[in-house]
Parts: structure tokens; sequence; C-alpha cells
């Protein structure tokens, strides 16, 4: 059994994609700039803010501007964090699963801190998660296995479990050597069987049994 479980957020607790869709959607029609269609947005969420907006600068031929793209980036944040939540719905079931769990809960997103702390306000869930590592809390992002670490510190308790959707998480989970545990509905690209995992999940219904069936190597 587990005695603490840390949480990526986007793809895997909410389908945040058509929030973060609008974002870039509204600061594209600010630019004067084409749109880019949901599916493409979609793909590019995973690492973080920096990442998404270096994507969509190629995905639209714009030059590599270091000034422009920090500008991009600041405005995308900006508008994120005041309206953070107003399309996101969390995955069915993750309430009544997290409800289940008698454990410390962490969050390792690489969604920044400060649309990562508004959206749990929105979603009345600021209570569930005592620690907070976003992608704007270290200098380095998952994959880099720093911000899961200093999660698991926080929480002070282990053995730990990760839960997470993507590559990233993958990665990261790979990197700080603590278990995966991998929602199969979010943001992945890449077939279950070509990333590492502990296990993986399809609904939120399956996951207090995983954690309850859980046994530490
Ligand atoms: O904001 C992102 O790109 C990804 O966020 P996540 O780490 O919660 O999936
Ligand atoms: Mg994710």
């Amino acid at each position: 059994m587990a005695s603490a479980l840390v949480f990526d957020l986007d793809g895997t607790l909410v389908d945040s994609a058509p929030d973060i869709h609008a974002g870039v959607a509204h600061l594209l029609a600010e630019e004067g700039l084409p749109t880019l269609s949901f599916e493409t947005i979609r793909g590019f969420i995973g690492g973080g803010v920096p990442i998404l907006i270096t994507r969509v600068m190629r995905a639209l031929d714009l030059p590599d501007d270091p000034q422009r793209h920090a500008d991009l980036c600041a405005r995308f944040i900006q508008r994120y964090e005041h309206d953070p939540g107003g399309l996101t719905q969390p995955y069915p079931g993750v309430a009544a699963a997290l409800d289940m769990l008698d454990l410390p809960l962490a969050l390792c997103t690489n969604k920044p801190e400060g649309p990562t702390r508004a959206l749990l306000a929105q979603l009345g869930w600021t209570h569930r998660f005592p620690v907070i590592v976003g992608g704007d809390t270290l200098p380095m992002r998952k994959p880099d296995p720093a911000p899961l670490h200093l999660a698991i510190e926080r929480l002070g308790a282990g053995p730990i479990l990760f839960v997470g959707d993507s590559e990233v998480d993958a990665e990261t989970a790979a990197r700080a050597q603590v278990p995966l545990l991998l929602f199969t509905q979010g943001y992945r690209s890449t077939p279950l069987d070509r990333l590492p995992h502990h296990a993986a999940f399809d609904h939120w219904d399956a996951f207090a049994a995983l954690v309850d069936g859980f046994t530490p190597r």
C-alpha cells in the first residue's frame, strides 16, 4: 500500500485542453495570427507553458524570437490565471476516487502555480492538495525529476505513487525511480506499451483498488 500520492493535473485529474486551446486561440487572435485546431493544441500539452508556446510558434512558422516567446508566455499565463476553468471538467469519477483516499496528496504539474491554484479554487479542490509543485516552482520542469522529488520531500511520507497521463510523466517517474500509475485517457500520443509504467487505468472508478493493491518493491 502506498502512503502518499503525487498527481499530475492536466490530462490526469482534469480535462483542461478546452481552456488551454481557448487561451491560445485568444492570444493568436490578439496577434492577428491564424488559429490552431483543438487537436493540435491538445497535442502540445504536457511540457508546460514555455513548451506550449514554442510549439505554437513553430506550428505557425514564426521566427524564433525569445522576447516574443516570453511576452506570449506571460500573456497566456495572466489570462489563464484570471479564467482558469470555464471549460475544464474533472474526468468522471475523480472526485469520488480522491474522497476515498485517506492519504496525503500532492500535485506535481507543469502548469504554472498561479493558474493551478486558481483552477483548484474554482473546482473547490484547494483543500485536497496541501502540497503543490507547479511548472514555475523550480527553475526546471518535468521530465526533470526535481519537481517530483520536491513534492515527495514536502509530503514527508512514503512509499509514494505518482499518477500521470503523458510521456513527460513516464519519463519523470522513471528518472525519479517512482512507480507510475498511468491514466490512459489523457493527452498521451505514445502507445501504452512504449511508456514505462507500473500499472495503467482507463477510468477513475478503478483507481482506489489499484492503490490498495500496490505493494512497494
Ligand atoms: O500544462 C502542461 O503543459 C501540462 O500540465 P500537467 O503537468 O499537469 O500535465
Ligand atoms: Mg498531464
